[in-house]
């Protein structure tokens, strides 16, 4: 999709941006904007500052400098714009919901300036919970549900209200092949119907590179931005992690070998 329309308002908006705790730096200087209907995946080793990025774009993280804006705003926590598919923490076996009482909790009772009724609220719920395939357990505790099956609901509620902006935490773990498959899938369709712009981590880009239109690599207290044709390149990954790395594909998967297991995260000139 076309990234770069200057007419197109764009739903994230960062301008040099940086965030450093500590003498540790995360990222610096950092201007990118996402568009409607973008998918981007944020890639990088552990520590890289992947999950940061997605509390900053929750407002629960403030930058060390710069800014970040969210549909023309500055990013605030509890935004009805922002839709999240959290890192997967189980619930407790206890937990007093249903499926379908989780779902219920991603759909705003008031829309168009209208109450929703009951009805309207079950009839959306039932339509998303047969979205990711979840009808068959909808009336179930949710403690009692697999890891994959709660993460379907998960996926299910971040997009009851069509986010503007839907940010994915490595939703695909814990999910087998098909699930792998059909959350992405909604998630890529949601971008594409409905026009929200997804920022998605992941370890493994190869479920979702057909999707992907940019990647943002963070790695040692540096990143690049592109496509993943642009992004996915032995000489780029080996700047970024400052040792040699290959990368090639293989049957239209990416390959990169090489993976140093340490990363520094300190700032070349915080002199640690
Ligand atoms: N509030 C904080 N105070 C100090 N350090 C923090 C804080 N939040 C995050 N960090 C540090 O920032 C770094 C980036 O953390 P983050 O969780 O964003 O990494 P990540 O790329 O998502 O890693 P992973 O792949 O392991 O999930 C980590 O070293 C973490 O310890």
């Amino acid at each position: 999709m076309e990234t770069s329309d200057p007419m197109v308002e764009p739903v994230v908006r960062l301008r040099d941006a940086s965030l450093s705790f500590g003498n540790r730096l995360l990222w610096d200087g950092l201007n990118l904007d996402i568009a409607p209907g973008e998918f981007l995946a944020v890639l990088g080793p552990n520590g890289s500052g992947k999950t940061t990025m997605l509390r900053t774009l929750l407002g629960l993280q403030q930058l060390s400098g710069g800014t970040v804006e969210v549909a023309g705003k500055p990013a605030t926590r509890g935004s009805r714009l922002v839709g999240t598919i959290p890192q997967q923490r189980p619930f407790a076996e206890n937990t007093p919901l249903r499926a379908r009482d989780l779902v219920a909790l991603g759909i705003d009772g008031h829309r168009w300036g209208i109450r929703l009724n009951r009805r309207a609220i079950r009839k959306r719920v039932d339509e998303l919970l047969e979205l990711v395939g979840a009808s068959s357990y909808a009336d179930r505790p949710v403690g009692v549900l697999s890891g994959g099956e709660q993460q379907r609901l998960r996926a299910a509620q971040a997009l009851a209200d069509n986010p503007r902006l839907l940010l994915c935490d490595e939703p695909l773990l814990s999910l087998d092949l098909h699930h792998q498959q059909a959350v992405s899938g909604l998630i890529h369709r949601q971008a594409c119907d409905r026009g929200s712009a997804v920022v998605f981590v992941t370890h493994e880009i190869n479920p979702i590179l057909q999707y992907v239109d940019r990647v943002l690599y963070l790695a040692g207290g540096r990143f690049h931005v592109g496509t993943p044709a642009e992004v996915m390149r032995s000489d780029v990954l080996s700047e970024l992690y400052g040792s040699p790395i290959e990368v090639f594909e293989s049957n239209g998967r990416i390959v990169v070998v090489g993976m140093p297991e340490n990363v520094s995260h300190t700032h070349p000139s915080a002199g640690a």
